[in-house]
């Protein structure tokens, strides 16, 4: 099926949230809008921040996109098709394989009882196919980019740092060469320094393999650091899109202006090349 042809690092690959909303609670009077009407798009050439305050649907949204969460009405789109609710096993293999996930919360997205380098090795063999030998020189390249020493990847998940864990989650997403990925407050629980570091990795790696980057975040420094463009959310709607520069420069929106006064100065980010 040609939406789910395998894409090589050439081919521009997009999903779409069309007229989306997404509520939470059976019952109208404690029902939940956290996302309302809303149309976004990314493609694979392209970098895109979305910041908001808490609960403003940030993180719903980017759960509807890689279909983890199932919109209430509206649709997905992947590469032009409009995803159905179930997906054939194959068809979502190659869709996992296009577009990964990478949560904030890590404590309990690892079995316990295996080791981080199994976890990691596991969606190249399941979603590749790559044999043992092809995994393991995938998952070490993969280890090394993200400067994770290969002692630490024979421990389980519990036996490493938070901040240590959250690299293999990387880790393990990366594995797979995903033409999007979708990072959702990956280092918000991080102190500076290796934020600054795993934001390098994530946009280097984004350059070399052809990868669109949807980065969910509250914090505006690090997401103007590592986005083109930006999208700002309140409520479940979108109020504002662009470039990093025009939003930082010549916001639109009060609450945009609002956001960006309570950051001392988002357009130069205490984020660099150094702190690799
Ligand atoms: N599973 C759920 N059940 C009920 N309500 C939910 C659920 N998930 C999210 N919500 C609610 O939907 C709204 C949007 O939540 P969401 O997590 O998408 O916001 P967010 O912008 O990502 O927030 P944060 O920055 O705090 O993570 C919030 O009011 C939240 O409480």
């Amino acid at each position: 099926m040609a939406a789910f042809d395998p894409t090589t690092p050439h081919e521009t690959v997009r999903l779409e949230a069309v007229g989306v909303s997404k509520s939470y609670g059976a019952r109208r009077s404690t029902r939940i809008q956290a996302v309302d009407n809303l149309s976004f798009a990314v493609d694979s050439t392209m970098s895109m921040g979305i910041v908001g305050e808490s609960g403003s649907g940030k993180s719903t949204l980017a759960r509807m996109l890689t279909r983890l969460e199932t919109p209430t009405s509206g649709s997905i789109v992947f590469n032009g098709r409009v995803l159905p609710e179930h997906l054939p096993a194959d068809e979502l293999h190659a869709f996992r394989r296009t577009v990964q996930y990478i949560a904030q919360d890590t404590s309990s997205s690892f079995d316990p009882r295996r080791t981080l380098r199994d976890a990691v090795r596991a969606p190249a063999r399941r979603l590749l196919g790559l044999g043992r030998k092809e995994a393991e020189e995938r998952v070490d390249e993969v280890l090394g980019l993200l400067h994770l020493p290969v002692a630490l990847a024979d421990r389980k998940p519990a036996a490493v740092s938070g901040g240590q864990r959250q690299r293999f989650s990387i880790a393990r997403a990366l594995v797979v060469r995903p033409r999007i990925l979708v990072c959702d407050e990956v280092v918000s629980a991080l102190d500076v320094s290796v934020q600054g570091a795993i934001l390098n990795e994530l946009r280097s790696f984004c350059a070399t393999h052809g990868t669109g980057l949807v980065f969910v975040s509250h914090g505006l420094p690090a997401t103007a650091f590592i986005s083109r463009d930006l999208t700002i959310m309140k409520s479940g709607h979108i109020v504002e899109t662009g470039s990093v520069d025009d939003i930082v420069t010549d916001a639109q929106d009060p609450y945009t202006r609002a956001l960006l006064a309570a950051h001392a100065d988002p357009a130069t980010s205490h984020y660099s090349e150094a702190a690799l």
